[in-house]
C-alpha cells in the first residue's frame, strides 16, 4: 500500500510559479507575466500584473532567492544583486519619502532620472508607479476605506528611516554563504535590494543600549526570522513575514521599532505613539509588551497595551504619561481614535502582528480604518502565520515595496511530512482507467461531499481543486496498489 498525500501541492523548486499562478496574480490576463524557474532549489521571477478589475498593480516585481543564484539575462547588472551588500556611508542621503537610497549613492527615485526610466519596468514597457497608470505611486498605499475617517495628509513631512549600518561580517559574507544560510534555515525571500541576513547578535550592529540588554538575554544566536528582519527593517523597508507562532517575531520588529523610536528627535509621545503595534488579542498585546519590556526599558522608553476589557481610563493615562510605543488591539484602539483621545499623527513605524488571525476575527473594518489615520510615509511591518489572498490583498494596500519573507513551511510550500513519488511509465505501462474528479466553488455540497469522499476512499485517485479544499481534507489517503 502506498501512501499518497492528502492533497497535490506545488513542490519547493516551483513555489515562485505557483504563486504566481494561482495565488498573487488574480488578473493576469489583464498584465504581464514573466516568469523564470530554474529547476533545483533557485527560482526568480518579474511578474507585472494589475490586481483585479483595477489598474492597480499589485506588485511591482519580484524575485525569489534564497538558494541558489541562477543567471537570468533578463536582469540588467543594477537589477542583478540580490542583496544589498554595502555599507552605509554613501546611504545616509536620505530622500523625503523616507525611501532607501540606492546602492549608487542617490534614491530608487533619483535613479530613475539617472537611468532614464525605471529600471524595473523599463523593459516591459511603463512605470507601474506613475504615468502609465494614471496615478501617483503611492496609490497602492491610499487606504480608501472608511469614508467618515479622513485621510492622513503627512506625506510632505520629511521622515528618515534608514538607520542600519551593516556590520563588516556581514558586508564580507559571499553570496554562496548566504545563500547555504537560508536554505539551512529554510528562509526564502522576495524583493528588490535585500539586505544579507546577520548570522550573530553581534553582526545585526545595534546601538550599544540594545546589543548591552541582547547579551543579557540567554539567548544564544537570531532566529530566523530575526536573522533576516533586523538588516531589513533597520533600513527602513516594509516587510512581510510569514512565519509560525514562537519564530520570535515580537523581538525581529520591536528592536528595529526601538531604533526607529531613538533617532526621533521627539519622543515625548503624550497625545500618540511612533510605533503602533496591532495584535488580534488581548493575550498577544500583554505578551509582545511583556517581551519587548526588558529592551524598551534599557532604552527607557514607555510601551502601553492598550486592548478591551480593560480600564480605559487607566489605559488613557498612561498613554498621556508618554508612550511612544502603543500595542494595541483594533477594536480598542478604534473607540480611543474615534472618540479623539488618541492621534495617531505621530506613528511612523507600523506593525500588523499575526494579521490572519485580525482577519479571521473579523477586524478588517477597523484595521482599515486606523491605518486610514496613518501617515503614508511610514515603515509598515506585517505578520501573519499563513499566506491566504486576503493577507495578500491588504499587504498590497498597506505595504510599499515590501520584502517578502517566508520561513519554514507556510501553505504553499511542500509538506516535508508528505512522501511524494514520481513513476515514470511508458505509454503502454500507465493504468488503465485512473479516475479523477475535481472540486470547486460551483459544485454545490452534495457533489462536493460526495467528490471528498471519493477521493478518500481511493474510488478516485485525483483530485483537482482550487483552494475550497484547502481545509478539511483529512490526512492521509490510502491508493489501491
Ligand atoms: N533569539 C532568540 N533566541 C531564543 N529565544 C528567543 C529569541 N528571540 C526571542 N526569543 C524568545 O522566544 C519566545 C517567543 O518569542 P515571540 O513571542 O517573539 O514569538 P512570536 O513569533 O511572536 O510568537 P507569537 O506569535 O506567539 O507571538 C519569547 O519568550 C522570546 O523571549
Amino acid at each position: 500500500m502506498a501512501k499518497m498525500r492528502d492533497f497535490p501541492c506545488p513542490g519547493r523548486d516551483t513555489f515562485f510559479e505557483a504563486k504566481m499562478r494561482d495565488n498573487l496574480c488574480p488578473g493576469r490576463d489583464n498584465g504581464k507575466l514573466k516568469i523564470k524557474a530554474a529547476y533545483g532549489l533557485s527560482v526568480r521571477g518579474t511578474a507585472f500584473y494589475h490586481d483585479d478589475g483595477d489598474d492597480q498593480p499589485f506588485k511591482s516585481s519580484g524575485r525569489r532567492f534564497g538558494f541558489r543564484d541562477t543567471d537570468d539575462d533578463s536582469w540588467s547588472e543594477r537589477n542583478d544583486q540580490p542583496f544589498r551588500s554595502n555599507n552605509n556611508s554613501y546611504r545616509r542621503n536620505e530622500d523625503r519619502y523616507g525611501d532607501r537610497p540606492s546602492r549608487f549613492g542617490g534614491s530608487r527615485f533619483q535613479r530613475q532620472d539617472r537611468f532614464g526610466g525605471d529600471f524595473r519596468t523599463g523593459r516591459f514597457g511603463g512605470d507601474f508607479r506613475t504615468g502609465r497608470f494614471g496615478g501617483d505611486f503611492r496609490r497602492g498605499r491610499d487606504d480608501d476605506f472608511s469614508m467618515d475617517t479622513p485621510s492622513f495628509s503627512g506625506e510632505d513631512v520629511p521622515q528618515q528611516m534608514d538607520f542600519y549600518n551593516e556590520h563588516p561580517n556581514v558586508t564580507n559574507r559571499s553570496m554562496e554563504e548566504v545563500a547555504k544560510f537560508l536554505k539551512d534555515h529554510d528562509i526564502s525571500c522576495i524583493g528588490q535590494n535585500v539586505d544579507k541576513p546577520v548570522f550573530t547578535f553581534e553582526e545585526a550592529n545595534f546601538p550599544e543600549y540594545i546589543q548591552k540588554t541582547l547579551m543579557q538575554q540567554d539567548f544564544e544566536k537570531p532566529t530566523s526570522i530575526q536573522s533576516v528582519t533586523w538588516p531589513l527593517a533597520s533600513s527602513g523597508r516594509d516587510v512581510i513575514g510569514i512565519a509560525q507562532t514562537g519564530s520570535g517575531k515580537t523581538l525581529a520588529f520591536m528592536l528595529p521599532a526601538l531604533v526607529h523610536i531613538m533617532n526621533q528627535n521627539d519622543r515625548s509621545c503624550r497625545d500618540g505613539p511612533i510605533a503602533l503595534v496591532m495584535t488580534p488579542t488581548r493575550e498577544l498585546c500583554q505578551q509582545v509588551t511583556k517581551v519587548s519590556q526588558a529592551f524598551s526599558r534599557a532604552c527607557k522608553i514607555n510601551s502601553v497595551a492598550v486592548f478591551g476589557g480593560a480600564k480605559r481610563h487607566s489605559q488613557l493615562a498612561d498613554i498621556r504619561a508618554g508612550a511612544p510605543i502603543l500595542v494595541a488591539t483594533p477594536g480598542r484602539l478604534n473607540d480611543l481614535t474615534s472618540s479623539g483621545e488618541l492621534t495617531l499623527n505621530k506613528v511612523t513605524y507600523l506593525v500588523l502582528d499575526e494579521a490572519d488571525r485580525m482577519l479571521d476575527m473579523g477586524f478588517e473594518p477597523q484595521i482599515q480604518k486606523i491605518v486610514r489615520q496613518i501617515r503614508k510615509n511610514r515603515q509598515t511591518l506585517m505578520w501573519s502565520a499563513t499566506w491566504p489572498k486576503d493577507i495578500q490583498r491588504l499587504a498590497s494596500k498597506f505595504l510599499k515595496d515590501p520584502v517578502e519573507i517566508h520561513v519554514g513551511t507556510s501553505d504553499l510550500v511542500a509538506n516535508p511530512d508528505i512522501e511524494q513519488r514520481v513513476k515514470l511509465v511508458d505509454d503502454n505501462d500507465k493504468i488503465p482507467k485512473i479516475t479523477s474528479d475535481c472540486l470547486h466553488g460551483d459544485k454545490d455540497q452534495r457533489e462536493r461531499d460526495s467528490i471528498l469522499a471519493d477521493f478518500r476512499s481511493g474510488r478516485s485517485f485525483i483530485l483537482i481543486a482550487t483552494d475550497v479544499a484547502s481545509r478539511g481534507l483529512g490526512k492521509i489517503v490510502t491508493l489501491r496498489p
